[in-house]
């Protein structure tokens, strides 16, 4: 066990705009502390890049603010290159027991949609045992209500991912012809994203002939056959912030029917790309879409929501779908990605990247859609 004080000298205390913004939400709250185990939260606050082994305390109770990182031995070196906080190195049980001096008698907030029930029941345990115990408080969306709106540093990093995705798909279109492997397809725009620096935002989806009806059709060996559609769904990932793009193309000449279907997405897709806008409700976005789909008769076929938030995790808010209660900001990034899927049959789907800008939106992605 050790203390690691990042050698950048920047401050342990929190201090900055994020952190006041982070403060006002916990105070909102009701919160004195925050245990902070969502991998992108620990991320977007601290710096550290490997949130997935690390927890962050943050305390704003009074006068006692600052926050501490929590990681092992693995990361000391890069805790201290990259933490805003000073690093805490062990592993739990000894860092629980090191933060229970900080939280005793206060009102500890966890993220209960990143801890597992046996993580709970340590916390409780560790903190909630001895003379003074810490009140822990069940938590949703404290930290991603922040990370809803970007700062332009962000942006800066999601247009980034998205030129390497367009640039991919440019190099690799061409290449998709009958006769391909799917997994030869996404291996290729792995390959050039990789060269490029950035990773694979998520496993990439090549979904030709009737495997297109799996809206998440991982590619897979199938040989892409003549007269088919092929849905191609993948992102960059360029310092942890990730691009989403879905293009449908057509291999040799697909039937009427599947022109159909790609008209009606297209068609839907561009009504919900051109209404984006701040104070856009989330759910008329998706209604808008799903009502085009409708009117084609095809519904039934649209299986999810329009879009989502996209940013340090590939889903974030704010949610367009039917039930969601988000309201479009400027410096939202989200997507716009109707598709319909036919069992038996195949699918399309068609999805921009869009930023929400003061006066309406700028669409990130450039790849070209096809008019079929
Ligand atoms: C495993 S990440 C997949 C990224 C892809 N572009 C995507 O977002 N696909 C949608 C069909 C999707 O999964 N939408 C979610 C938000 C949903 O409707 O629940």
């Amino acid at each position: 066990m050790s203390t690691n004080q990042s050698p950048s000298g920047r401050p342990e205390t929190l201090s900055g705009n994020r952190d006041e913004q982070l403060r006002q939400a916990m105070s909102r709250t009701g919160l004195d502390a925050l245990w902070v185990s969502r991998p992108e939260n620990v991320r977007y606050l601290s710096g550290f890049t490997s949130g997935d082994d690390a927890k962050l305390l943050v305390v704003a109770a009074g006068d006692q603010t600052g926050a501490t990182l929590y990681t092992d031995a693995r990361y000391t070196v890069q805790a201290g290159e990259e933490s805003r906080f000073p690093a805490f190195i062990a592993r739990s049980p000894a860092t629980l027991e090191h933060a229970a001096s900080s939280v005793q008698g206060l009102r500890v907030g966890f993220e209960a949609d990143h801890l597992t029930v046996s993580e709970l029941e340590t916390l409780r345990a560790h903190w909630q045992a001895g003379g003074t115990p810490a009140t822990l408080v069940s938590t949703q969306g404290v930290v991603e209500g922040l990370r809803l709106v970007k700062t332009e540093e962000e942006v800066a990093q999601i247009r980034a991912a998205q030129t390497i995705a367009d640039a991919a798909f440019a190099a690799v279109r061409p290449g998709i012809m009958a006769g391909v492997r799917e997994d030869s397809v996404a291996g290729q725009l792995e390959a050039f994203m990789r060269e490029r620096g950035a990773g694979s935002a998520f496993d990439i989806t090549v979904a030709s002939g009737p495997r297109g009806a799996m809206p998440h059709g991982t590619a897979s060996a199938r040989v892409i056959g003549n007269d088919e559609l092929v849905t191609i769904d993948f992102g960059a990932k360029v310092n942890g912030y990730h691009s989403d793009m879905t293009r449908t193309v057509a291999v040799g000449n697909p039937s009427e029917e599947l022109r159909r279907l790609y008209r009606a997405v297209l068609e839907a897709e561009e009504a919900a790309v051109q209404a984006i806008r701040p104070g856009a409700k989330c759910s008329d976005l998706d209604k808008l879409a799903r009502d085009i789909l409708v009117s084609h008769g095809l519904g039934e076929y649209f299986a999810h929501s329009l879009g989502h938030g996209v940013g340090l995790a590939i889903h974030e808010g704010p949610g367009l779908r039917g039930t969601s209660k988000d309201v479009l900001e400027a410096g939202m990034v989200v997507t716009a990605e109707p598709g319909v899927y036919l069992p038996g049959v195949g699918g399309v789907r068609i999805e921009d990247l869009i930023l929400v800008t003061p006066t309406g939106h700028e669409v990130l992605s450039s790849s070209p859609k096809e008019h079929l």
